[in-house]
């Protein structure tokens, strides 16, 4: 018989609070809310992550009907009538969450990695990750990348752009002296520059060494980064990708650098594709999660493991949540985040519960 309701017992809801919330400049991310997924496919049950991040994908009520659209269009064995129900436009952390669960339960039966999954040429123990600090004071910013430094990190991320220029210049600068030239320093300003805003940072934080900045502009502005490039400091698109394809930033020769966020882009899948042809365009693919649970943040470890010598990733993002979802199979130290080796994303499914 057809017309049955969806099982919810596939779909868990979850919400964790940030141990402190990340300052951007687009607003504070305080907590993380979304929904485990479960789905049995080749024998293997294989569990996903949908954690939606409304600006950057849909509400978590179209995430969630999402999810049971795809549930009951994919019931019985039929995962690619589920997969279909779901746009990476339109619903891309939903998307996310069903087509992790595919995904893991395809590795799990094939018993491999999902890195190896994607490309088992190589096996790959860690990746190396950047520290996040987001928007703070001068002090503070110099404390937390002062901290990071300490425990090993060596590529710094920090959010400009929450307030003026002028303050972020001496943010930076600080937090150069403070660690020396031996750290890689990236910005992200989440769009939040005009123009003339952007050409003024840029050109001063070209002398401090700044590897990249990460969205200067509107992610509407493809145009408008573009022509900041080539001035000393790499442009990196990350919101341009909620806004454009990656064929229209190619395009518009808006990028040095992109920043995949599989949660963004409608899955793990997806952005393993887009990193290599990324690669194949001159473009460093940048991985990394929007402070996603431990099933996505690991979906998002073996993204980048499967990108062969991948730069410095955003996955060290674990310590930002004051709660998980179950233990993290993929401790960061050093600078690296380690890679598991078990079949699937290597989170066990009977032991992660919202
Ligand atoms: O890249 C990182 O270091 C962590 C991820 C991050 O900064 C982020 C997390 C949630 C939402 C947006 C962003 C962003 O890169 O803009
Ligand atoms: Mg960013």
């Amino acid at each position: 018989m057809s017309g049955a309701p969806p099982t919810r017992d596939d779909i868990d809801p979850f919400s964790l609070p940030l141990e402190s919330p990340l300052g951007t400049a687009a607003g504070d991310i305080t907590e993380r809310s979304g929904f485990l997924v479960r789905y049995d496919h080749r024998g293997e049950t294989g569990v996903g992550e949908a954690t939606p991040l409304p600006g950057w994908t849909e509400s978590l009520d179209d995430c969630e009907r999402g999810l049971e659209r795809a549930l009951e269009a994919g019931a019985g064995g039929a995962h690619s009538a589920g997969l279909l129900e779901l746009d990476a436009g339109e619903v891309p952390a939903a998307r996310h969450g069903f087509a992790t669960a595919l995904l893991d339960a395809d590795a799990r039966a094939d018993g491999l990695p999902l890195y190896r999954w994607f490309d088992d040429s190589r096996t790959v123990e860690s990746v190396p990750v950047n520290a996040t600090v987001g928007d703070a004071d001068r002090e503070a910013t110099v404390e937390r990348a002062r901290k990071a430094a300490e425990r090993g990190f060596d590529c710094l991320k920090l959010k400009v752009a929450a307030r003026p220029v002028a303050e972020d210049i001496e943010r930076v600068r600080a937090v150069r002296e403070a660690v020396g030239d031996g750290v890689t320093l990236r910005l992200d300003a989440n769009g939040a520059w005009s123009r003339e805003e952007a050409e003024r940072a840029l050109e001063r934080f070209d002398p401090l060494d700044v590897a990249y900045v990460e969205q200067p502009l509107p992610a509407e502005d493809l145009a408008g980064l573009a022509d900041l490039r080539g001035a000393g400091v790499d442009i990196a698109v990350d919101e341009g990708l909620v806004e454009h394809s990656m064929a229209e930033v190619f395009d518009a020769d808006a990028a040095d650098v992109v920043v995949l966020k599989p949660m963004v882009l409608g899955g793990p899948g997806n952005a393993q594709t887009l990193a290599l042809r990324a690669r194949e365009r001159g473009i460093e693919p940048v991985v990394t999660t929007t402070v996603d649970a431990v099933v996505a943040r690991t979906a998002a470890v073996h993204v980048a493991a499967a990108i062969p010598d991948v730069a410095p990733c955003g996955l060290a993002t674990a310590d930002m949540l004051a709660e998980d979802l179950a233990d993290d199979p993929a401790p960061v130290s050093d600078g690296r985040i380690a890679v598991p080796q078990e079949p699937g994303i290597g989170v066990d499914s009977d032991e992660v519960r919202p």
